[in-house]
């Protein structure tokens, strides 16, 4: 049968029949070769050690013991040979992490408990391959990260970067200082686990937006790295990213990233090359004519790696934008991914497949990882492509890496997570513009069934026993997910969503069993399945608005791409249908926000309004907003309404200093609003005027840079 190894090897030729496992195994060159590898060799064939028998040769490319088959490995970082027959098994790696990786493939393939004859030659397409726990919110728990280790080690990945934006001690202003003593010991154990499943722990520090250009505060990281180097950190980054301020002077970051080569990492010889996210780190804020990108490409030490996510914050990889952001900073850029990371769409997970990537620029980049969820289980969907995609890039297949992943998460109910993850993965309306496909296979059959309901016509019976077959399988799944014992960490971190879920489910065959009592003129079935729609559908606005609460996107969303607007759309019309056919008037409920976002602030003006029973706000963003002179914010409401107060944070208390918040009753006409500030929040006093629109100015005439914390109108 086809052998499916993760990541797919890059050549493989299976050259016999399988074997039982051998009674005896005869261990040869254990001794010298890579400890890690041995010890789970020694799992494997655990019970069969014996001085005769089947033979186990295992060493890296020098030693004694595997000398005759070292030209077989390629001559390439963590490459291994790997050849089983009848008579015995050899692994030969070019180096430690090669064999451990030759041991990855052995026992998988092991899994069945038997062996089959093959001979496998393996390597790396990308250097660095790995995730970045980068993100915003809530970082993630030791737990978290002890389990994402090892599935690291388990999938060939060979970096994890520490930097969460929200560890007081990696950005500022606690930068400065050591870890408490507890919180120290634990990473300390992490970083040993990394070790032994051959991961490097990059501990990365984000001092940009406080550090002062002088040598106190120089001293001060080169002593936090001191104090990461006595916990086992031997690869280290700095981040520079989403500040403002001095700290993003290109040439005092030049100087002081160097100095910390120069003085400390090349000092300590066991240390891996720095890694260092740049300020522009997109090429949609790359301002050349200043010249940010081109002074680091000069001025960096070469062996300086420098981050960058594409052509804008989230964006997939093309070999176009490589070619251009190596050619500015005269190196292959390390790639940091912007996926699956949800903290600018916090009320949603994403777990579809990873694709979008060109396959043909391996060669033009030295790194790529991942930007996760803070839903660490969930993310090893997209971790576990991420893995095969920088391992064998060319022969990347999504959907196999995908089906791959949901088995490797969940392997006894991954028919559930596959039906839960299939209609999980896109983003909704975001100010990234980044979107996913969701929901691929029933799409095609709701955009059918809703257009010839539409049009009245008799709509094709096979269309709803498959849709009505689909909302039961989505009710099946989530029950059989809430009750899984097969990834506890995973069911406890996704439960209100998977409840969600259920609860659309149960809709949609609500919504289905309406269509049929219109079929069959039955009213009172109908107005019972009509309240039980909306039933459903007032459990699902509990359960979105009790859940997930968090001041940037918060909430439950499921489905929110083909499944929700179906189920609403197909209830209005249903709904509407009655009304019509008995002269009844059933109230039709249609759910979206009927007010606009005006702005021509590019970062801005596509980020979503969230309506909630009382009020209208636009989307928080993390990043820094770049605001030309005369830049606005507008939130238009679809008629003129009195409103209950309006609040504004841009992150700055000297706001009023540069900006202004303005009403205007008729669109046309725009007056101040009297504010009062508390720390950095704007609160407007209500007049009693119905107002049109609210908008915030920069009339400071320069551009300014400030934060979108919040913008809110209460209803
Ligand atoms: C090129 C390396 C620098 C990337 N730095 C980034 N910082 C932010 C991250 O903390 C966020 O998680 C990410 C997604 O919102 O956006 C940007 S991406």
């Amino acid at each position: 049968q086809e052998i499916m190894l993760q990541p797919r090897p890059q050549d493989m030729k299976v050259i016999g029949k399988s074997l039982t496992l051998p009674e005896h195994v005869q261990l040869i060159g254990a001794d010298n070769a890579d400890t890690d590898a041995v010890n789970i060799l020694k799992d494997l064939f655990a019970g069969r050690m014996a001085k005769k028998g089947f033979k186990v040769i295992i060493g890296e490319k020098g030693d004694k013991a595997v000398k005759k088959y070292a030209r077989l490995v390629p001559q390439k970082p963590e490459a291994y040979y790997l050849s089983i027959d009848d008579k015995k098994l050899v692994l030969v790696g070019s180096d430690e992490r090669g064999t451990f990786y030759g041991m990855q493939t052995v026992s998988q393939l092991l899994k069945e408990g038997n062996l089959p004859q093959i001979n496998i030659t393996d390597y790396p397409d990308v250097r660095y391959r790995g995730v970045v726990e980068g993100f915003y919110g809530k970082p993630w728990s030791y737990e978290d990260r002890v389990s994402q280790l090892k599935f690291y080690g388990t999938n060939k990945l060979n970096t994890y970067i520490y930097g969460p934006k929200n560890d007081p001690f990696h950005s500022s202003p606690n930068w400065r200082k050591p870890y408490p003593q507890e919180e120290a010991a634990r990473m300390a154990e992490l970083v040993k686990l990394a070790k032994s499943n051959k991961v490097d722990f990059v501990w990365a520090i984000h001092p940009g937006q406080d550090i002062r250009w002088n040598d106190e505060d120089r001293e001060l990281l080169l002593q936090k790295f001191g104090q990461m180097y006595d916990l086992g950190i031997r690869s280290f980054a700095v981040f520079f990213d989403d500040i403002s301020g001095e700290g993003t002077d290109p040439l005092k970051q030049a100087e002081l990233l160097n100095y910390i080569d120069n003085q400390f990492v090349k000092v300590k010889k066991d240390v891996t090359p720095l890694v260092m996210c740049p300020t522009e780190y997109n090429k949609s804020w790359a301002n050349l004519e200043k010249g940010y990108l081109r002074t680091l490409g000069e001025k960096l030490n070469p062996s300086i790696q420098i981050m960058w996510t594409g052509d804008r914050v989230v964006a997939d990889i093309h070999r176009d934008g490589m070619d251009w952001i190596n050619t500015q900073i005269k190196r292959p850029a390390y790639i940091w991914w912007n996926f699956p990371v949800t903290d600018y769409v916090r009320d949603h997970l994403l777990m579809g497949p990873v694709y979008g990537n060109d396959t043909d620029i391996a060669q033009t980049m030295s790194g790529f990882v991942a930007n996760p969820m803070e839903h660490a289980e969930a993310s090893k969907v997209a971790i576990y492509g991420v893995a095969d995609y920088t391992w064998n890039m060319e022969k990347y297949d999504p959907n196999a890496a995908w089906q791959g992943s949901l088995k490797a998460i969940m392997p006894t109910n991954y028919e559930a997570l596959r039906v839960f993850a299939s209609h999980n993965s896109d983003l909704g309306v975001n100010g990234h513009k980044y979107r996913r496909e969701e929901s691929v296979i029933i799409k095609p059959v709701t955009e059918r069934f809703l257009t010839a309901f539409q049009s009245e016509s008799a709509y094709p019976k096979d269309d709803f026993t498959t849709l009505e077959r689909e909302f039961k399988s989505i009710v099946v799944a989530s029950d059989i997910l809430l009750r899984s014992k097969d990834n506890d960490l995973l069911i406890k971190d996704i439960n209100p969503w998977i409840k969600q879920f259920g609860l659309l489910g149960q809709t949609g065959a609500a919504v289905m069993d309406m269509l049929r009592d219109l079929e069959t003129s039955d009213k009172e079935s109908f107005k019972l399945d009509y309240s039980l729609v909306k039933e459903l559908k007032e459990q699902m606005f509990e359960l979105d608005a009790t859940n997930n609460i968090n001041p940037w996107q918060p909430g439950v969303k499921v489905g929110s791409l083909v499944l929700v607007p179906f189920v609403n759309n197909l209830y209005a019309q249903a709904t509407e249908r009655y009304n019509k056919q008995f002269g009844e008037n059933l109230a039709v409920v249609y759910d979206y926000c009927p007010h606009t976002l005006l702005s021509n602030i590019s970062q801005v003006k596509s980020l979503p309004l969230q309506l909630k029973e009382k009020t209208v706000s636009l989307s928080p963003s993390n990043e820094v907003i770049k605001a030309d002179k005369d830049a606005f914010i507008t939130i238009q409401l679809l008629k003129a309404t009195k409103l209950r107060s309006i609040e504004f944070n841009a992150g700055k208390a000297n706001l009023l200093q540069w900006g202004e918040l303005q009403f205007t009753t008729d669109g046309e006409n725009w007056q101040a609003l009297a504010c009062e500030q508390d720390g950095e929040l704007l609160k407007a006093t209500m007049g009693k005027e119905s107002v049109k629109a609210v908008r915030f100015l920069n009339k400071s005439g320069v551009p300014q840079e400030f934060y979108l914390r919040k913008f809110t109108l209460g209803l």
